[in-house]
């Protein structure tokens, strides 16, 4: 007797959601390695981060794109663009909500922008830790008066339930396909850009609310010296004087921190003794140019 084996599936699932509701934890949940970025502040997730799960019958490549809000300056205008261009090539996009924060104007426009897409859409109520179970069915009639989600999974990113269940719909979605990606890789951005997006996490974690999300880091050097040590020089660009204060920190000891505590996470990375020069660069108004932002690697795709 023939035992007809499933066929593979595979295919590319877009996160979105507003900045804040736990995009990179639960891409960092379902990949099981730190490759997004996690903050307590919005908005640090500016890149497409690819991340890939994959098993025995499936592989889905995810795209951790930025928080679709709407644009203020140029940037927020590219992120803008490289989100939707993103949104209407994969096979299904998770839409995550916060459920203890309720339904918001960024919620309602996120559903505007997804009613011009014909592409599957998977509402992903995150953080169900914070709540208590009978306050969910209400906020689910909610958004379900608002759209037509092709499912509707509750999880807590955080602590991982439900994860799996997520996983299992999302697989749904995938036609036959090729494994794209080895089954060891997880992302296949260079590593240049994690290390660049590490030294950023550093930075908002140890100014807390002082500096805004507008400083950029820019690895300028990576390279492995003669004796085995991996050399990386980078900068930071901020947009004002004082930001620069701020973030060297009294006698440098800040800025001393952010290199010690980045160091660490990426000698974790490459597995690599490394050395760690950094630097604090004002570029004025950074956000509304956009030479300096081809220049810092934010390119339309
Ligand atoms: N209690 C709880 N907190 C969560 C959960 N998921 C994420 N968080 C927290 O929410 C905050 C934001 O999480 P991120 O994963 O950085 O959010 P994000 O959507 O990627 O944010 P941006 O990059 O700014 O778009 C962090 O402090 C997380 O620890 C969850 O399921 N439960």
């Amino acid at each position: 007797m023939s035992e007809t084996k499933a066929k593979f599936r595979s295919g590319f699932v877009a996160i979105i959601g507003r900045p804040n509701v736990g995009k990179s934890t639960l891409m960092n949940q379902m990949i099981g390695q730190k490759v997004a970025i996690m903050s307590d502040k919005p908005q640090t997730t500016r890149n497409k981060i690819h991340g890939v799960y994959t098993t025995d019958e499936a592989q889905i490549v995810f795209l951790d794109t930025p928080g679709i809000h709407k644009p203020e300056s140029k940037l927020g205008d590219y992120m803008m663009k490289a989100a939707h261009s993103t949104l209407g090539e994969v096979e299904a996009i998770l839409f995550l909500i916060d459920v203890a924060a309720g339904l918001g104007g960024g919620d309602r426009y996120i559903i505007s922008q997804l009613k011009e897409i014909d592409t599957p859409v998977i509402l992903v109520m995150n953080k169900i830790d914070q709540v208590q179970p009978e306050a969910l069915l209400p906020i689910i009639t909610q958004y379900k008066d608002l759209y037509d989600f092709a499912e509707i999974v509750p999880i807590s990113a955080l602590q991982g339930n439900n994860v799996a269940t997520l996983l299992e719909q999302i697989v749904k979605y995938l036609p036959e396909g090729p494994q794209y990606y080895p089954a060891d890789q997880v992302t296949d951005h260079p590593e240049q850009f994690v290390c660049a997006e590490l030294i950023r996490e550093k930075i908002l974690h140890l100014t807390r609310e002082e500096v805004p999300h507008s400083i950029a880091v820019q690895i300028e050097d990576m390279r492995v010296q003669d004796n085995g040590v991996v050399y990386v020089g980078a900068v930071i660009f901020v947009e004002r004087d004082s930001q620069k204060g701020i973030i060297i920190g009294k006698k440098g000891a800040l800025l001393k921190q952010v290199g010690q505590e980045a160091r660490r996470d990426i000698e974790t990375l490459l597995g690599s003794k490394t050395f760690l020069e950094l630097w604090v660069k004002v570029k004025k108004d950074w956000r509304n140019r956009e030479q300096v932002l081809r220049d810092l690697g934010y390119r339309q795709e």
